[in-house]
């Protein structure tokens, strides 16, 4: 049987279903409807201000290779300009290969890209010695929670570094609905009321970030960059199976199967939520150290090398204190002969 005549332009054939909607689309109809949704997620939101300089982490992955797409198609209208900006974790075999994947996109887009690495950044950790450090605590999946801060913290330079005033990251609705799951799971008040708008306004001096991918799913990413003949990387990290974020992601897909609007309705519940007055963050004051946001007196991404570089990884993700969780978007000492240096202090 022939597909469908396209919904919207009724001159082509359609080549897809919406996942949602169920609406039959061309390609080309679908990837215009995908980029005036995203344009209606940031007007609406008043997320990018015209003549923000806008930093895009790229990582090569397929979320931030679309949102950096399409925010390209949207420049004029929205009257901003784009800076990629990648942060190599220093993780072997995989983020190398990514990198490559965000060069041929910047050079392809005429878009500048910076490139920061932790291993510069933090004193000489790299994500790679972070793990060999963490791995006789026998809590390898704490590899994300090192990963997430610190890519935050990296970004953040990355994006000042290229005047940026905002920074965007690629992360979808699944990502979201995860999120909010996990943090559901783990009874983290705190970020769940963080972590459920469209971006965060930049307290404390930080850069304001969004995620104008948010309301996007998974499907719909994939199904735009297929269209527009994106070059994406589409390896999972090579610490990714481990992470608690996968079980998360499991419990998703059966319930998205069992109803399909799960993904978004996590998302809103999360944006809705209201806290009772005991159960919200303290007001967060500035880190010790090096003057970032935090709420104790060394922020997440000190505390964290402060533990590393007393061979004690664990100090900062928990056990006897309530620690950082995994990805914070997110035992045994380690053996401090595996540290890259004595002594790593944060060059932010
Ligand atoms: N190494 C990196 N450099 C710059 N930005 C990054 C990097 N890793 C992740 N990000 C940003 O954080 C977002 C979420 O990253 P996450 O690791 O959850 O991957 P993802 O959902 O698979 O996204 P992607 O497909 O873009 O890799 C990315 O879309 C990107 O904007």
């Amino acid at each position: 049987m022939p597909a469908p005549p396209c919904a919207s332009c009724h001159a082509s054939r359609a080549a897809l279903r919406r996942p949602r909607s169920g609406q039959a689309l061309c390609g080309a109809c679908f990837c215009a409807a995908f980029e005036a949704e995203v344009l209606h997620t940031v007007l609406a939101g008043r997320l990018l201000p015209p003549g923000a300089v806008v930093a895009v982490g790229a990582s090569g992955g397929k979320d931030s290779t679309v949102l950096a797409h399409v925010l390209r198609a949207l420049t004029p209208r929205l009257g901003i300009s784009l800076q990629l900006v990648a942060v190599d974790e220093g993780i072997g075999g995989y983020r190398d290969a990514a990198l490559a994947a965000v060069r041929r996109q910047a050079a392809r887009w005429e878009l500048p890209l910076t490139v920061v690495a932790y291993e510069d950044l933090f004193g000489g950790w790299t994500m790679d010695a972070v793990a060999r450090s963490t791995a006789g605590s026998g809590r390898s999946r704490s590899c994300c929670t090192f990963c997430g801060v610190l890519r935050r913290r990296a970004l953040e330079e990355g994006a000042r570094r290229v005047g940026a005033t905002h920074i965007v990251t690629g992360h979808n609705a699944d990502d979201m609905a995860e999120t909010v799951l996990m943090n559901f799971l783990r009874g983290d008040a705190g970020r769940l009321a963080r972590g459920g708008g469209l971006g965060s306004p930049g307290e404390g001096g930080a850069l304001p970030r969004c995620r104008p991918l948010q309301f996007a799913s998974q499907k719909e990413v994939v199904l735009y960059a297929h269209f527009r003949r994106l070059d994406y990387f589409s390896e999972e990290c090579v610490y990714a199976p481990e992470a608690f974020r996968g079980h998360a992601r499991d419990l998703l897909k059966r319930l998205e199967a069992a109803r399909p609007s799960a993904v978004l309705d996590l998302v809103h519940s999360a944006e809705r939520l209201a806290l009772a007055p005991a159960a919200r963050t303290p007001r967060p004051g500035a880190c010790s150290r090096c003057g970032a946001l935090a709420s104790r007196a060394l922020c997440q991404a000190c505390a964290l090398l402060d533990g590393l570089n007393r061979g004690r990884p664990r100090l900062a993700i928990g056990k006897g204190r309530r620690g950082l969780d995994e990805e914070a978007m997110p035992g045994t000492p380690g053996d401090p002969a595996r540290a890259p240096t004595s002594k790593a202090v944060p060059t932010f």
